[in-house]
This record gives structure tokens, sequence and C-alpha cells, in this order.
């Protein structure tokens, strides 16, 4: 028997409908929903061991979830993401993602790191190298054009004149956008990024977030990220959801965020009991600016 594929909102590309995960008797997330929508940068936020890299870990395929939904609009229509192998998340779904560690390979050049990630359609051209090691068939246009591809994002994280250098040679920051033009030369629906502004400067920062606002307005892939650094996420992020101990605690722009007591009660380290307390701090502070 085929189960019904939701139907999704127009402007939703990703829903998290009640999303658990268990490990043994710990429960990393408990019952998160929240939507990813087309044209927006959505940050996952929270205290350390919230659940954000879990809530990854399970759109990404690495985890399969105890419990919930994940359906996602990919380019050949509504999958349920927690259905999908690992390797069938990104091929299947377009759904890219980078690490809190970069994982470029740092012995190729800036260039063939972008070609590595077009690596499935230079395959399916080469009729799985016979075809292309003779230049018949389609390889050599497809080759032209992944490097034509690869071309472009080099310029667009202003790479061109490093195209040769090894990965390893490029500052951080460089290696940073690097590995995100890496993910995007695999036209994704969604870029998940974990923790990108990592350990940038602030130039690195700014240069950053000129990328994600370009991914977001001219790629038309939805982005997901999780950052600490909040002055990233109140920066560029359209929408902003925040865990504290597994659970879904606010969701809305980053202004309602940052104003809700609940989120700053979390981040101070509040007990539940306190929020009140806080709540009516935040309101009298409110009152008498
Ligand atoms: N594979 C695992 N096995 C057991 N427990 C895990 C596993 N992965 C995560 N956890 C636990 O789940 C909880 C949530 O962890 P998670 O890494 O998702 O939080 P986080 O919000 O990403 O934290 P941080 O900001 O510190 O990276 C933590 O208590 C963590 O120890």
């Amino acid at each position: 028997m085929t189960e019904e594929l939701p139907a999704l909102p127009d402007d939703v590309l990703l829903r998290v409908e009640h999303l658990t995960m268990r490990f043994g008797g710990l429960t990393a997330v408990n019952d998160v929903s929240f939507d990813v929508r087309r044209g927006e940068i959505t940050a996952l936020i929270g205290p350390n061991g919230a659940g954000k890299t879990t809530v990854f870990n399970c759109i990404t395929g690495f985890y399969k979830p105890t419990a919930g939904r994940l359906p996602l609009k990919s380019h050949e229509g509504v999958l349920l993401l927690e259905r999908l192998r690992d390797h069938q998340i990104s091929r299947k779904a377009n759904v890219a993602r980078t690490f809190q560690n970069i994982r470029l390979f740092g012995g190729m050049t800036a260039l063939e790191n972008l070609l590595v990630a077009q690596h499935e359609p230079l395959m399916k051209a080469s009729g799985l190298t016979v075809l292309g090691v003779l230049g018949i068939g389609g390889f050599n246009r497809a080759e032209r054009q992944a490097i034509e591809k690869a071309k472009v994002w080099l310029e667009r994280i202003g790479l061109i004149d490093r195209a040769d250098d090894p990965a390893a040679d490029l500052p951080y920051g460089d290696q940073r956008r690097l590995e995100i033009a890496r993910a995007m030369c695999t036209n994704p629906v969604l870029l998940c990024l974990d923790e990108p502004a990592a350990g940038l400067n602030p130039r690195e920062s700014l240069e950053l977030n000129a990328l994600l606002r370009s991914i977001r307005d001219d790629d038309g892939a939805a982005v997901l990220l999780i950052e600490h650094d909040m002055s990233v996420v109140m920066e560029i992020s359209d929408h902003v959801v925040v865990l504290d101990y597994g659970k879904k605690i606010s969701d809305g722009s980053p202004k309602a965020v940052r104003d809700d007591p609940k989120v700053i009660a979390a981040y101070l380290g509040v007990e539940d009991e306190e929020v009140a307390d806080v709540e009516r701090e935040v309101e009298g502070a409110e009152a008498a600016r």
C-alpha cells in the first residue's frame, strides 16, 4: 500500500513534521516541527546540546529519525527524506550539506574540487567511462559545461585567480566559500550549512553573508544553517527556529525570536519556572525604551 505524499504549500520546500530522535534513553530531538521555505535563509539556533546537529543529521540522512516525517520538494517532486538512504538524499532529493570542519580535497585545485562535485552528470555523459575515454557521445560537451560551471562559481566566490591552486593553500575563509560553491555545483534545492561562519574573521564573515544572500536570491535554493554567531544569524536569516533540550521553543523572524523571553531564558541558562521573571524583565526593558 502506498502512502499518500503530503501536499506542501507553494513556498514550503521542506516540512519538518513532528521529528523525534532518540539515542537509547536520551531524546535528542523531541517532536520538532517547522517549515523551510524557498527564497529564505532559515537558521537553526539553540544552546549547546539543544539538538541542532541531530536535526541536520536526520534531514541529510545520517540518522533515521525515530518518528516524524520530512517531506521535501525535490526536482523530481515531493519525497519523504526519512525513507531515503543518505546517498539518495543528495542525488535524488537534491539536498547538499557542509560540515563544521572543512572537508575539501586539500591536494586538488580549487577548480578540481568543483569538478568532483559534478562527477555524477559527467559519469552519465561518459556512458560509464568507455565512451568518455574515446571522446564519443556527449562527454566532451558535458566536460566543457562542468568546467564552465566551476569557473562561474570561482568568479562568484572571488577565487578565479586561484583556480589552479591546491585548496589546502587557500586562506580559511576562501576554503569555506569554496566548500559552499562545491555544494552548489550539485544544483541543490536545499543547502544545509553547519556553522558556516565558525572561525571567520569579520571581513570573511561579510563575504560569506554576501554569498549566502546571492544563493538565496539568484539560485532559488533554500538555505538552512546552524549558527552560533548571533550577528550572522540576525544579519542574514529570514526565519529563525530555536531549539532547547531537543524541543522547539521559538520560531519566527529574527527580531521576534531575539525578543522572545523563552529564547533569552534558554541562552541565559534559566530554569523553566524562571521564564516568567525574564518575560517581565523583557517587557519592562521594552517599555523603558
Ligand atoms: N550519535 C549520538 N549518540 C548518542 N547521543 C547523541 C548522539 N548525537 C547527539 N547526541 C546527544 O544528543 C543531544 C543533542 O546533540 P546535538 O549534537 O544534536 O546538539 P547541538 O545543538 O548540535 O549541540 P552543539 O551546538 O554543541 O553542536 C546531546 O545531548 C548529544 O550528546
